[in-house]
């Protein structure tokens, strides 16, 4: 999941991924906790040579800079998700993700679009938690990474957000249903079943 700080992802994906068993990567931050915010729940809260320290390991997935703070996807806990057969769902901004692209040909790339920037304005501004110039820092670069939503396979237009929460439902459906997901195995059990 993508998309301009303030659309709404981390709303949509609480209430997306409600009762299901599917693995929430948690990333690593430079960046202050807000009030409120879970360590090693929301994030895990790093210091930038705890970060630099993990880059130079290789543990990370993916990582980017974003309005001045460090985000990494640790890649660990994701290879024993997925070995584990369970579904794995990242929340992370545009640079991230199209690294996530080159490295998995499995990856399906979802943009949440707030219904215009002045909503994204007034979202950013209600939920308070960022300063008026850090919330100006955003608002530029949510202009920025709203031009490279073609880059994505799916758009989910965050205007009605139960609409939204379905949209997210119907894209899984889909994306779980491809038949490039169904090994020879199972066919061939199928045939002689
Ligand atoms: N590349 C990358 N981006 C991340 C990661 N974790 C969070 N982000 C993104 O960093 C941006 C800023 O996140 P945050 O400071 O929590 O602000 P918010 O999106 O306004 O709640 C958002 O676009 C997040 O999706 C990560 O591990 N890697
Ligand atoms: N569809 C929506 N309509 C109106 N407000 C929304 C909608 N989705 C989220 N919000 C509000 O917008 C603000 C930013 O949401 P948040 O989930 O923190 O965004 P993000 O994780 O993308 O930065 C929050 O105050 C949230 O309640």
């Amino acid at each position: 999941m993508t998309g301009a700080s303030g659309v709404g992802k981390g709303t949509l994906r609480e209430l997306w991924l409600r009762d299901q068993n599917v693995f929430f990567s948690v990333s690593k931050t430079t960046r202050q906790a807000r009030p409120g915010e879970r360590p090693g729940l929301d994030y895990h809260f790093v210091t930038e040579e705890e970060f630099v320290a993990e880059l130079a390991q290789n543990g990370f997935l993916e990582h980017a800079e974003f309005a001045g703070n460090r985000y990494g996807t640790p890649k660990g806990p994701i290879e024993a998700a997925l070995a584990s057969g369970q579904d794995v769902i990242l929340e992370i901004e545009v640079l991230g993700a199209m690294q996530v692209r080159q490295q998995s040909s499995e990856a399906v790339l979802i943009f949440i679009m707030p219904p215009s920037l002045s909503e994204l304005r007034r979202r950013l501004e209600g939920r308070a938690t960022e300063n008026q110039a850090q919330i100006e820092r955003r608002l530029t670069r949510a202009r920025e990474e709203i031009l490279e939503a073609h880059n994505f396979d799916y758009v989910v237009m965050n205007d009605d957000l139960e609409r939204a929460v379905l949209d997210m439902h119907a894209i899984q459906r889909a994306e779980r249903s491809r038949s490039s997901r169904i090994s020879r195995e199972a066919l061939k059990q199928i045939v002689e079943s």
